[in-house]
């Protein structure tokens, strides 16, 4: 009885040592997002992590936000059909992108502005991408340079390019995309000009951020974000020169920058100077698709921007069945805007997509927990894609087809 006593004893004072650092741990943004068993529960943490104008920003959407909810809504209409009775003991995700074999048909969205919802910004996300096996997109209005992500992360890279009337600016960037190992161009063609989001135009969103009462209010109410921004303040695009200039509204300094001209002629011409793939990001119908294949592009990203630019346009997974017939095999198809399930992700693959991009779900997941919660992105997707293969009798993602899904 005595043995035992002591045994309970120790055993107690042992779990008392430990306390503080298991609570330390448990209270930490890696170990609440270590927790977080969803997408979903990924973006409340971010919510509840950053000032409300950076998570509006990222979270939100143009006008109605009627796109926005229709990405989402719409895989509710896509309706999975399972095989029976194949052997599911081994799921390979595995497939090849653009000739290069990643480890899940997932791969990094570019986004702008990534360092507001934490300070390691686009080389949180491409570290996360390159643990998980796949490609990270770094974007024009990235904050960090193409320089520090290359430099942070030797997984594979693609650049994303906004034209700017600036022509010289887009050549520098094309040559630091070479240079830095870039190795596809992913021409966006969906922001012709700024989308209206009107939660950042509520909020007073602005580049450099704007310091007011109501910023500082906010930034008191988020230490922790705020320690990790006044350590490494990332308030501009990091690789266009916008260092010093006045505060201005996101769209202002957009439709300041960006060329409305872009056209087809800008396809071509960007196609014979870059030596690498082109991928055409935010093409949304079959007959620009097509175009798109004449013009030499190797891959396309059926997209609307997850409904940050044309509020009422269609869902893109809608989008995507036509896209897919008109250009068959001849250039690879991804699809973003929406994705926050495994499920999400089978449709995609089953209606003509090779792989997706995720957008939002790694800046919840960096808002959240910087690296460690863009890995916890990837890995709940990753996680809920094995157990949707094996349930749709599927093991290898590469083998979905038009039989495993109708569309309602
Ligand atoms: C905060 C944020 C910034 C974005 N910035 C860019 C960008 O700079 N370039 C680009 O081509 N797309 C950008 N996008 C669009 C994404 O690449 C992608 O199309 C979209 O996020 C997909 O939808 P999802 O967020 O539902 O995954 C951005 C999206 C978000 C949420
Ligand atoms: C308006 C374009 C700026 C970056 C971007 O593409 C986005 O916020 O969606």
């Amino acid at each position: 009885m005595n043995a035992l006593l002591d045994l309970a004893a120790r055993q107690l004072r042992a779990d008392l040592a430990a306390a503080p650092a298991r609570t330390r741990e448990r209270f930490s943004p890696e170990g609440r997002a270590a927790r977080c068993r969803t997408i979903a529960e990924l973006r409340a943490l971010a919510k509840r992590s950053v000032p409300k104008p950076i998570f509006d920003y990222a979270d939100g959407a143009a006008w109605d936000e009627v796109t926005a909810r229709r990405n989402l809504a719409a895989f509710e209409d896509v309706t999975l059909h399972p095989k029976a009775l194949t052997d599911v003991s081994a799921v390979d995700l595995r497939t090849t992108i653009l000739g290069g074999e990643v480890a899940l048909p997932i791969i990094a969205a570019p986004t702008g502005l990534t360092g507001l919802q934490h300070p390691d910004g686009e080389v949180a996300i491409a570290r996360a991408a390159h643990r998980a096996g796949t490609i990270t997109t770094v974007s024009t209005m990235a904050s960090c340079t193409l320089e520090e992500v290359a430099e942070a992360s030797a997984g594979r890279r693609w650049f994303q390019l906004y034209v700017m009337s600036d022509r010289g600016l887009v050549d520098e960037l094309l040559a630091r995309a070479t240079d830095n190992g870039y190795e596809a161009l992913v021409l966006t063609v969906d922001v012709q000009v700024a989308g209206v989001r009107e939660r950042d135009v509520r909020n007073g969103f602005s580049v450099p951020p704007r310091i007011s009462l109501r910023t500082l209010a906010q930034g008191v109410a988020h230490p922790r974000w705020s320690a990790g921004f006044v350590a490494n303040p990332r308030m501009v695009p990091a690789n266009l020169g916008w260092e010093g200039s006045a505060s201005a509204t996101l769209a202002a300094s957009v439709n300041k920058a960006f060329d409305p001209t872009v056209t087809w002629d800008d396809l071509a011409d960007l196609r014979s100077r870059w030596k690498g793939p082109v991928i055409v990001k935010g093409v949304m119908r079959a007959d620009d698709a097509q175009r798109c294949v004449e013009h030499g592009a190797d891959a396309l990203v059926v997209s609307n921007h997850g409904g940050r630019q044309l509020d009422g346009a269609a869902a893109s997974i809608e989008a995507l069945p036509a896209i897919a017939d008109a250009v068959g095999d001849r250039a690879e198809l991804y699809l973003d805007s929406g994705i926050r399930r495994g499920t999400d992700i089978v449709k995609a693959l089953a209606l003509g997509a090779r792989a997706v991009m995720i957008g939002r779900a790694l800046m919840y997941g960096i808002g959240a927990a910087g690296e460690a919660g863009a890995r916890r992105a990837f890995g709940i997707l990753d996680a809920e894609l094995r157990v949707a293969l094996a349930l749709a009798g599927y093991p290898r993602a590469a083998d979905l087809g038009m039989d495993a899904v109708s569309v309602r």
